[in-house]
């Protein structure tokens, strides 16, 4: 599909999404238990891949109005009947592959194009440290899979700098083993925030994990139990990110936001971006409101290490800003859905923004009176979708965004919101 975008202003109070991170896990802590309700979960394509896994291990997953009903494989995966398509998703890929590590027998994952060309190496080489067997059917690190289990759990070590979710599956693995896994990193971790919403979720559910000095650690023979049998899954700040961003560049009238309370979520940190740009932005955090007016922007300098899932957003904001919107050590963004630093780039280059690459950062060379709206390519990921409609709010002329329908896999009804702000938009076949 395409999605047109006229140049508009934006107001009015909107809710942000539930968290998809949260809900992956949430889903699959509750597989790895008897089950568990999962209150206000996120309802998108990647979510359900995780649910479909859980399945496969033989839980269920039922949707009901307020959540979903999961019945669980309490700790011991069946070997699934037919393969695990994970479909877009890197997160259901990598944190049902150490599920399948713990299966009396092999298991086969495979997703779509673009999913099986992401890495999953260092997770493959883990499993098998861990005594199981792990391949890539290529024999080039990316899926198909091909795992062989039980494992019972021991040390491992991995690098930190290609992908967190290697490290939150072999927790959320681990837990369930019989001797636990001691994680050592091999290199520094990037979106470290990430492996604190493991934790942060782990311990909901009654699992306890360590920082060790060198990694992490779960003990092995732990039961995944959630209080009352139920977890409720907090807003989405990536999802946000785009809100506010709106806001900033396009408040006619204040952005009120919903749902955006505190978690372990690194990307809060677009709020102190947002206001470091210029715009001023208020959290009541105890309500779990954001409410964001426009302003002149200015460029900033800022480190994805810990957030990969903003560049797109950053770089739509900084090219509406005025002067250098520096993004650095974003490396492991090119690992995305697509890599996410030239596909913004290019894109963003159509609309008439200069941009410069290096290995691990871009440079945005803003100026709001040269964006200019434009026929751009959404490659077939959410983000770069969402971040281009930012941009395209602010441009001179219509903008129009192919692939409109990727933003199902993070934020269904994406464009219902952006046109409850008030955006001028047609979305075609
Ligand atoms: O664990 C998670 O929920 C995620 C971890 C991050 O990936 P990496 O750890 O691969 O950077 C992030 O980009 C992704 O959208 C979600
Ligand atoms: C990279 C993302 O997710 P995943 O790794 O689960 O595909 C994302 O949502 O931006």
């Amino acid at each position: 599909m395409y999605v047109t975008i006229a140049p508009s202003s934006v107001g009015g109070r909107v809710r942000a999404p539930p968290s998809k991170s949260y809900t992956h896990r949430a889903i699959l802590a509750a597989g790895y238990g008897e089950g568990a309700f999962v209150r206000d979960p996120l309802r998108s394509a990647d979510t359900r891949a995780t649910a479909r896994a859980v399945e496969a291990y033989g839980g269920s997953v039922a949707e009901r109005e307020e959540g979903f009903e999961v019945e669980g494989f309490s700790g011991e995966p069946a070997v699934p009947d037919d393969v695990i398509d994970c479909a877009n998703s890197g997160t259901t890929m990598r944190l049902v592959t150490a599920t399948a590590a713990l299966a009396d027998g092999t298991t086969v994952l495979t997703g779509d194009g673009s999913l099986r060309s992401r890495p999953q190496g260092p997770l493959l080489d883990a499993i098998e440290e861990l005594g199981g067997e792990a391949a890539s059917t290529r024999g080039n690190g990316r899926a198909p899979l091909v795992v062989t289990g039980p494992i019972a759990g021991g040390g491992v070590s991995i690098p930190g700098d290609v992908s967190s979710q290697y490290i939150t599956a072999l927790l959320m693995a681990g837990a369930v083993t019989e001797r636990g896994i001691e994680i050592d990193l091999e290199t520094e971790l990037k979106s470290a925030p990430y492996v604190e919403i493991t934790r942060e979720l782990l311990a909901a559910f009654g699992v306890e994990t360590t920082e060790t000095g060198g990694g992490f650690a779960v003990a092995g023979g732990q039961r995944y139990d959630p209080p009352e049998g139920e977890y409720s899954v907090p807003g989405d700040f990536s999802s946000i990110s785009y809100l506010l961003a709106a806001g900033a560049v396009a408040a006619a009238e204040t952005v009120e936001i919903e749902g955006a309370h505190e978690s372990a979520q690194g990307d809060r940190a677009i709020v102190d971006i947002v206001s470091g740009m210029g715009a001023p932005v208020e959290w009541n955090r105890a309500e779990g409101t954001l409410s964001v007016s426009a302003a002149d922007l200015s460029g900033i300098e800022v480190s994805v290490a810990d957030t990969p899932d903003l560049l797109p957003t950053i770089a739509a904001l900084g090219a509406v800003a005025d002067g250098e919107t520096r993004i650095t050590d974003a490396e492991h963004v090119r690992y995305k859905e697509t890599d996410r630093v030239s596909a913004m780039a290019a894109e963003l280059g159509k609309m008439g923004v200069e941009t410069t690459e290096e290995p691990d950062a871009l440079t945005v060379h803003g100026d709001r009176s040269t964006l200019e709206g434009a026929a751009v390519d959404g490659r077939g990921d959410h983000r770069i979708v969402m971040a281009l409609a930012v941009a395209a709010l602010a441009a001179d002329g219509e903008t129009t965004i192919a692939g409109s329908e990727h933003v199902d896999v993070s934020f269904p009804g994406f464009f219902g919101t952006w046109a409850d702000l008030g955006v001028d938009l047609e979305e075609r076949e």
